[in-house]
């Protein structure tokens, strides 16, 4: 077992006084897939954020590998996004003016450790997307848009992927087709998947399951 990241009582405030997140705890660990269930407003993205690098906590820690990420200089912070961190977010946030190669391989400007990384042919080809790489985004489905941002999302062979309502946009079938071509990716790399979701019974492969509650996170006992 090897711990990646740890949050330790993390909480978020914003301005208005609204507490988001509530003393939350939660280790993610190597090759491991966890899905985070819960109602809109729960707080589920604000818990995404700050476990990813993108949002301060008001209070808590969160360490990366052993290193706090929000006392760490900005610059580093960026550095571990980049390197060790992917991101797949619900509306895709693909850039249209960019084919869907230029899409896929932007996050490779960001890291320093290129031996690590997907080949583009080999990871569209295992995502279906090949004959597409020179196209623009527009001329696509929704769900192989998202094929592109998962594709994104791991050209680095991040450690961590975070998913934020991956599949809110897609239908049914094109979502159990998504989820699986993430789980099964991730595994074959021994990537660690954090999904959130407000679908309930989204994955079928073994994973920690959590529910949101009003800003508090609570294991739920999972059978799959
Ligand atoms: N920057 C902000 N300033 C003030 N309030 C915020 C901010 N960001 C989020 N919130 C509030 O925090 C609460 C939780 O939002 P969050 O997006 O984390 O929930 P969620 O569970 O992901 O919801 P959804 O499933 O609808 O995306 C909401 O009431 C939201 O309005």
């Amino acid at each position: 077992m090897s711990t990646l990241l740890t949050a330790k009582n993390i909480s978020k405030t914003f301005a208005n006084l609204h507490t988001v997140v509530k003393q939350t705890n939660i280790s993610i660990e190597k090759g491991k897939i966890y899905v985070i269930e819960g109602k809109s407003g729960s707080g589920k993205s604000t818990l995404l954020s700050i476990l990813g690098g993108m949002e301060s906590p008001t209070s808590g820690k969160v360490m990366f590998k052993g290193r706090s990420l929000y006392d760490s200089e900005e610059d580093n912070q960026a550095k571990i996004r980049g390197n060790s961190f992917g991101f797949v977010f619900q509306s895709f946030h693909l850039i249209p003016e960019l084919t869907v190669k230029e899409n896929i391989e932007l996050p490779l400007q960001f890291i320093t450790d290129k031996s690590r990384v997907w080949d583009v042919n080999d990871l569209t080809k295992k995502l279906e997307i090949k004959k597409l790489l020179h196209q623009k985004p527009a001329y696509l489905s929704g769900g192989e848009q998202q094929r592109v941002a998962i594709a994104r999302a791991l050209i680095t062979n991040p450690e961590i992927i975070f998913a934020d309502e991956p599949t809110g946009n897609l239908d049914h079938k094109t979502t159990s087709i998504i989820v699986d071509l993430l789980s099964d990716l991730s595994k074959e790399r021994q990537n660690a998947l954090v999904i959130v979701t407000h679908e309930r019974n989204l994955i079928n492969v073994p994973h920690t399951k959590y529910k949101m509650v009003d800003g508090q996170l609570k294991v739920v006992p999972s059978h799959v």
